[in-house]
């Protein structure tokens, strides 16, 4: 399947590491959202992640995989993801665990389903902020120069504002998207509710929705439903 990043404005993050019911998955994937994304920041696997794709393969939706680990790298999604973290303080997040990886695939890889995603992760008590050591105390200055290396100097075409587990500031979001010419700003963190998901996409050109799909189905599934007129 081709999938266009550019197209979408809603993306749901389902983490390997969590169940899910067969009917929830059944009503994400057929909920409107533009893509699955598959991806945790711990705990993920070859076997839950094969797992994952093979019942989300049941659905028409675009499925991509957001790798955090090596060995979780799974064949058959339409996408792979490739986090960078740009401000994190361990390269290995950077560049280390992406050079092993390299070394291992390099040769293999057909780098047309293949997205680097510059992230810049602000909030200080995410499980990807302490794994990465991120440096979180960050102003719009900082961020705008992050949004602008991944954007101008890397030709990135993902800058990822990741605010997992709290909602973030849409005033820095908003001054974050106005600095990229290429790349396509995904805001996550936080989004628990239709308001919240209208507040986001105002301001960002894709939203992403994880945790509450854990903790309230039917508040998740709201968040398809802003209204895609605005930008
Ligand atoms: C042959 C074949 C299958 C080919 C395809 C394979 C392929 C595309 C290879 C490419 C090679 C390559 C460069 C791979 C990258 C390897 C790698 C491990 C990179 C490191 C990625 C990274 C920086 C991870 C750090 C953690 C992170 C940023 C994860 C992103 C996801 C995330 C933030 C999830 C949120 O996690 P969550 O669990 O929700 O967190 P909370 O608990 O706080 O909610
Ligand atoms: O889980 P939440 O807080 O919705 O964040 C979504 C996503 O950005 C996580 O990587
Ligand atoms: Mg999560």
């Amino acid at each position: 399947m081709i999938v266009d990043i550019r197209k979408w404005k809603h993306v749901f993050k389902l983490d390997p590491d969590r169940e899910i019911s067969d009917e929830a998955l059944d009503r994400l994937c057929q909920s409107g959202t533009d893509a699955i994304m598959v991806g945790g920041s711990t705990g993920v696997t070859f076997d839950n992640t094969v797992d994952l794709l093979s019942r989300i393969r049941q659905y028409e939706v675009p499925c991509v995989l957001e790798i955090s680990n090596q060995e979780a790298i799974v064949p058959g999604f339409d996408l792979f993801l490739i986090p960078i973290v740009l401000n994190a303080d361990d390269p290995k997040w950077i560049v280390g665990q992406h050079h092993e990886a390299l070394k291992e695939y390099g040769s293999l890889l057909n780098w047309d389903e293949i997205i680097a995603e510059g992230y810049i992760i602000l909030n200080r008590e995410a499980t990807a902020a302490q794994l990465t050591s991120a440096r979180t105390t960050l102003d719009t200055k900082d961020v705008a120069a992050y949004a602008r290396m991944a954007d101008k100097l890397f030709h990135m075409s993902i800058v990822y504002l990741e605010y997992s587990g709290m909602f973030g500031d849409m005033e820095l979001v908003r001054r974050t998207r106005q600095v990229l010419e290429n790349a396509r700003l995904l805001y996550g963190g936080g989004i628990d509710s239709l308001d919240k998901a209208q507040q986001a996409a105002e301001v960002a050109d894709t939203i992403v929705v994880g945790n509450i799909i854990y903790s309230d189905l039917e508040q998740a599934l709201q968040t398809v439903n802003f209204d895609r007129t605005g930008r």
